[in-house]
């Protein structure tokens, strides 16, 4: 069993099996360095080996058998979002950039203004594993890091408040406003706790958010404000990419729901093995914007049969693909299976962003995107349908996106 097994990379965030590249130097031993901070001029050995290799590769390890060949590890795609303001060049790379991520994964990061520093190793080492992705554009989506800094403080905040000034939220009707809960009968929670609200337009819901702590409505709402306005930048660039151009829906996603999620979840008890927060599961809306404060986010990519861990750059956003867009787009984008993992260091803390039309309007396949060899596959829905399927899906749980296909004749 190599030295790694079990241990923490430097960052102490990543479990090592998961995460931990092999030397390329040194072969079987660990190199402390997980690959979300690949600071290692040996590149980790990328061996093409199916995802399925990658429990081969756990077996071996377990039975002491000799070392089978590391799964390659592959790197999410990070997107410039600058460029979609520039001129008109760099605008269409960008929005192919953010197609083809949603295509190809389903999900990318868009990262903050600065680089970290374990990208700008990675941009100056031309063996590392961040050098190959074809994505890796590092520049602003204009959310300051001190208004996410606030949201997270402002979420943490919260949830370290007494029970008593909790469950002045709590209740299991979905339909209200703002509601806290330690369980859900979702089907879905397995480990959180949360606190849920609407967002867009503030005005119209700050009034119901906590008033304790005290800057929760001030730090929350200016985050709240920057992630609408960095979804209707995604979304236009979304839609021009399927080529329904940029201002299709424009007016009806300026006034849709924005759904927050903020999640609490405990320290993970277990050192061996990953305890569950939130099980797999996809998003209702078009888009979600995630925000979290440590690793714990985990995906599972449409050509995929493992697990990807997100990692938690300092200033990124994690953004993927929810079921209405699935349906907008007639299949052509499919909406992401995700959950998350307890993180062994310390409690952690998620701000999910979900962005899509208003309760009452129903979202459709485009037309434009319907042919006769691309027959239409969903039949439409609105979030207050979302609501309505809920109940009838707690104990055993469905994605919403397959209620929603129309049977092949
Ligand atoms: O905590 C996370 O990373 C995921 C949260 C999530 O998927 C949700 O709130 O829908
Ligand atoms: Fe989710």
């Amino acid at each position: 069993m190599p030295c790694c097994f079990q241990s923490f990379c430097c960052c102490r965030f990543s479990r090592a099996y998961k995460y931990l590249s092999i030397c390329a130097v040194l072969e079987t031993s660990c190199s402390q360095v997980c690959s979300q901070c690949c600071a290692c001029s040996a590149r980790p050995r990328r061996t093409g080996m199916p995802a399925v290799a990658g429990s081969l590769y756990m077996a071996s390890q377990k039975k002491g058998v000799p070392l089978l060949p590391r799964p390659p590890v592959r790197p999410l795609p990070v997107i410039n979002l600058s460029r979609l303001t520039m001129d008109s060049a760099s605008r269409a790379l960008a929005v192919q950039d953010i197609v083809s991520a949603c295509r190809q994964r389903g999900c990318f990061q868009v990262s903050a203004a600065y680089l970290s520093p374990c990208i700008i190793l990675c941009l100056s080492s031309n063996t590392c594993q961040f050098a190959s992705t074809p994505h890796l554009h590092v520049v602003s989506h204009g959310i300051s890091k001190s208004c996410m800094k606030g949201a997270l403080e402002a979420a943490s905040e919260f949830f370290q408040l007494s029970t008593e000034h909790k469950e002045e939220f709590a209740s299991d009707d979905i339909r209200q406003p703002i509601r806290y809960d330690t369980s859900s009968r979702d089907g879905i929670s397995m480990s959180r706790s949360f606190l849920k609200h609407y967002a867009n337009p503030l005005d119209d819901w700050i009034k119901f958010w906590p008033t304790q702590p005290p800057t929760y409505r001030e730090k929350m709402g200016k985050y709240a404000v920057e992630t609408q306005r960095v979804s209707m930048q995604l979304m236009e660039a979304i839609l021009q990419g399927l080529g329904l151009g940029p201002l299709y829906l424009q007016e009806k996603l300026e006034g849709g729901v924005q759904f927050m999620a903020l999640n609490n979840y405990p320290q993970s008890a277990s050192k061996t093995t990953d305890e569950i927060g939130l099980a797999p599961h996809s998003d209702y809306g078009f888009l979600t914007i995630l925000l979290q404060s440590s690793p714990g986010l985990e995906v599972m990519h449409h050509d995929d049969d493992a697990w990807t861990p997100v990692p938690a750059i300092p200033g990124a956003l994690h953004v993927h693909v929810g079921d209405h867009l699935e349906v907008l787009s007639n299949g052509q984008l499919k909406s992401l299976v995700h959950r998350a993992v307890l993180n062994l260091i310390e409690s952690r803390i998620s701000i999910a962003s979900i962005h899509g039309l208003s309760m009452d309007e129903e979202v459709h396949c485009a037309e434009e995107l319907v042919d006769e060899h691309h027959p239409k596959m969903y039949r439409g829905s609105s979030f207050q349908d979302f609501l309505n399927f809920l109940p009838a899906n707690m104990n055993k749980y469905k994605r919403f996106v397959e209620s929603l296909r129309i049977d092949k004749p």
